[in-house]
């Protein structure tokens, strides 16, 4: 686990501020997502709820993937539907399906391709992926092609090449469905020592637990939002309920 100094504590509280102000989305006449206002600072939120709630449809809305169709969303007092481009540069996005990801020929060159714009030497960069290729335990796959990886270790690269840019916020749709339990606690450890604002969708309630503030949607609406345990509970028994 990663240790901050006190220093980078006190950083924690200037996270960029998330405001989704009555966005709603809707598509032709169905709504997916009634209106949601939510104001989201706290530095790890998990997202849970049932299928096609309307969970990735909310978060795709803070990179500019998707757009409120009424309503709008601003990161760091920036409007996404207006300044998608200066937002994506805060932002790292972690897809559910890692394929969608796979750019390059190899898993050492996909890592290294998320550093083609930052101004540093090649061989700082080769270090820093080095570092990413051994942290997530891909060091033995660094010249395969990324699409002979398993399920899970597509999940590790998709990870590895959003981290590796540092993004002042990181969206994660889903990140540990394919992973075995040694990988799943390790992202857990990775995710636990980021000082970035960190924003996960996921069905592995387990993995929120230690989260800040937890956010359950289900039907196109928040039915819950606070404390992760306080949030699970609802979600539980709201699931519960639905198949007596
Ligand atoms: N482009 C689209 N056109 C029409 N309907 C869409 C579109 N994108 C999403 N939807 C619908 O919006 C609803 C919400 O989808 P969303 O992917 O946000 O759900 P989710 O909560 O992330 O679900 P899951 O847990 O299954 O991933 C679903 O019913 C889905 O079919």
């Amino acid at each position: 686990m990663l240790h901050l100094p006190q220093s980078l504590h006190l950083e924690l509280h200037d996270m960029p501020e998330i405001i989704f102000e009555n966005a709603a989305v809707s598509y032709e006449d169905t709504l997916i997502l009634e209106p949601v206002s939510l104001s989201l600072r706290e530095q790890r939120i998990g997202i849970i709820g049932a299928n096609g709630g309307g969970k990735s449809t909310l978060i795709r809305m803070i990179n500019g993937l998707g757009e409120p169709s009424s309503g709008r969303v601003l990161v760091d007092g920036l409007d996404v539907s207006e300044k998608g481009r200066e937002v994506r540069k805060k932002v790292g996005y972690v897809f559910s399906d890692a394929e969608n990801q796979i750019i390059m020929p190899t898993v050492r060159e996909d890592i290294a391709f998320s550093l083609r714009r930052q101004k540093m030497p090649k061989e700082e960069k080769n270090k820093r992926v080095d570092e990413m290729l051994a942290r997530f335990n891909l060091s033995d796959h660094a010249d395969q092609s990324p699409h002979t990886l398993s399920g899970g270790q597509k999940q590790l690269l998709a990870l590895a090449a959003v981290l590796i840019l540092e993004p002042e916020l990181i969206i994660a749709d889903e990140p540990t469905t394919l992973l075995d339990l040694r990988n799943r606690l390790l992202i857990k450890e990775v995710f636990g020592g980021l000082e970035q604002q960190l924003i996960v969708v996921s069905h592995d309630l387990d993995f929120l637990s230690d989260f800040e503030r937890v956010i359950c949607i289900n039907d196109h609406k928040i039915v819950a939002d606070g404390p992760a345990q306080s949030s699970i509970n609802h979600y539980v028994s709201l699931m519960t309920e639905s198949i007596r």
